[in-house]
């Protein structure tokens, strides 16, 4: 079982929803980067379990401790490892479950895969607990991104269908981050924001969930990153957003919709702002044979439902292979992208500087912020 990833930035996921800790082992950050903790802490805050009536209430402080690779706030050669401690676990909810698996999550697929050799309880390795360690290396992404003119931010972009004000693809600026990213619930238009928590509320009284979209963005990618192939932006950053769980789609610029065009009605107009060659329209999202145009980099993630729901469900008994009604117990967010907007974000962050480091002409950038 693999959970590493990235080239140059290697990031590695440990631990289990119900371990004792969850843990994140980031390894190519240059030495001598100044980081800021109260900002890990502030964007974990931001994903974390059990603070609204929109999320699971399992309620975990999600403290980070940063073991090794930090020495008086700055990054030393070595990996920077950090882990979360889990506090508040109750795994006899999830006992039936490793004979009836629950339709949608990974509970079959892992005992086909792993038998009995796998921690399953509260998902496991499957869980989004994982996403927590994964926001902690985000965190530290964004900061150094930051620090080269690089700013992200992601929004809820729909709910159940319905949808928020999306990203302004050609003129959207770092406020509207901010927009999204100072609500508990992150949306561009609360009034939207509103319709699609009586969607969710709605759901929760049927014992069911919903599922969404999450809006990301970056600002300030020089024209240049990325290449042809198996180098380009899209592939690289769609393995890092197809780690997260129940992601299902992810499209960049206008996505699935070029489909239904013209070449004329997609083509993006080049002009020129001032020395700067841009496009009248963003289309493609800011990335043109896996490579940044310039243009803001605009792409969307489909959530699925979540899959435990409180709704009595058909299901299977692996041992005595029976069909057999399920009822699942435990704590479940009724809709996932609440919480994963700042996850998205982390995923793009970290891709992008993984990028961003293997770029000769702009590692120096990076390199510079040591001092
Ligand atoms: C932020 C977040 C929270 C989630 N919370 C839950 C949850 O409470 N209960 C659940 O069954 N699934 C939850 N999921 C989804 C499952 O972890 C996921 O569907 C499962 O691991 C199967 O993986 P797959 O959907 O990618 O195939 C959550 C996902 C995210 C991103
Ligand atoms: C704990 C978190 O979310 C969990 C994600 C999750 C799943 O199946 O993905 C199932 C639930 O786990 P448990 O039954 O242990 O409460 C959620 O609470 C978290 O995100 O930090």
């Amino acid at each position: 079982m693999s959970s590493s990833f990235g080239t140059n930035l290697r990031v590695t996921i440990s631990g289990g929803s119900h371990e004792p800790h969850i843990g994140v082992t980031i390894a190519g950050l240059p030495a001598g980067i100044p980081i800021d903790l109260d900002r890990i802490s502030q964007f974990l805050a931001r994903r974390a379990p059990g603070n609204s009536i929109f999320a699971t209430p399992r309620k975990e402080p999600d403290i980070p401790e940063i073991i090794s690779g930090l020495e008086s706030g700055r990054t030393t050669n070595q990996p920077l490892i950090a882990i979360i401690r889990n506090t508040n676990i109750r795994s006899q909810d999830y006992g039936a479950l490793r004979d009836v698996p629950r339709p949608g999550h990974a509970d079959y697929t892992a005992a086909v895969k792993y038998g009995g050799s796998v921690n399953m309880a509260g998902g496991g390795p499957f869980s989004a607990r994982l996403t927590a360690p994964l926001c902690i290396a985000g965190a530290i992404a964004i900061q150094l991104l930051g620090g080269c003119g690089i700013h992200l931010g992601a929004h809820i972009y729909s709910v159940g269908g319905i949808q928020d004000r999306p990203f302004d693809p050609v003129r959207v600026s770092p406020a509207d981050f901010a927009l999204a990213q100072n609500r508990a619930f992150p949306v561009l238009d609360e009034a939207q924001g509103e319709a699609m928590g009586e969607v969710i509320r709605a759901a929760m009284t049927d014992g069911d969930s919903v599922g969404g979209v999450v809006e990301c963005c970056a600002l300030g990618l020089p024209a240049g990153l990325g290449g042809p192939m198996y180098d380009g932006i899209e592939g690289r950053l769609s393995q890092i957003f197809f780690g997260i769980p129940a992601v299902k789609g992810v499209e960049f610029g206008n996505g699935f919709q070029c489909a239904a065009l013209f070449g004329s009605q997609n083509n993006d107009a080049f002009c020129m702002e001032g020395q700067t060659v841009r496009t009248v329209t963003n289309n493609h999202g800011g990335i043109l044979g896996g490579i940044s145009s310039g243009m803001p980099l605009i792409c969307r993630l489909a959530f699925k439902p979540t899959p435990s729901i409180y709704r009595e469900q058909s299901s299977v008994s692996l041992s005595r292979g029976t069909t057999e009604r399920l009822q699942v117990a435990g704590r479940h967010d009724p809709c996932v992208v609440v919480r994963a907007v700042p996850i998205v974000e982390a995923a793009l962050g970290i891709g992008l500087l993984d990028l961003f480091l293997g770029e000769k002409a702009l590692q120096q950038n990076i390199v510079n912020l040591a001092n």
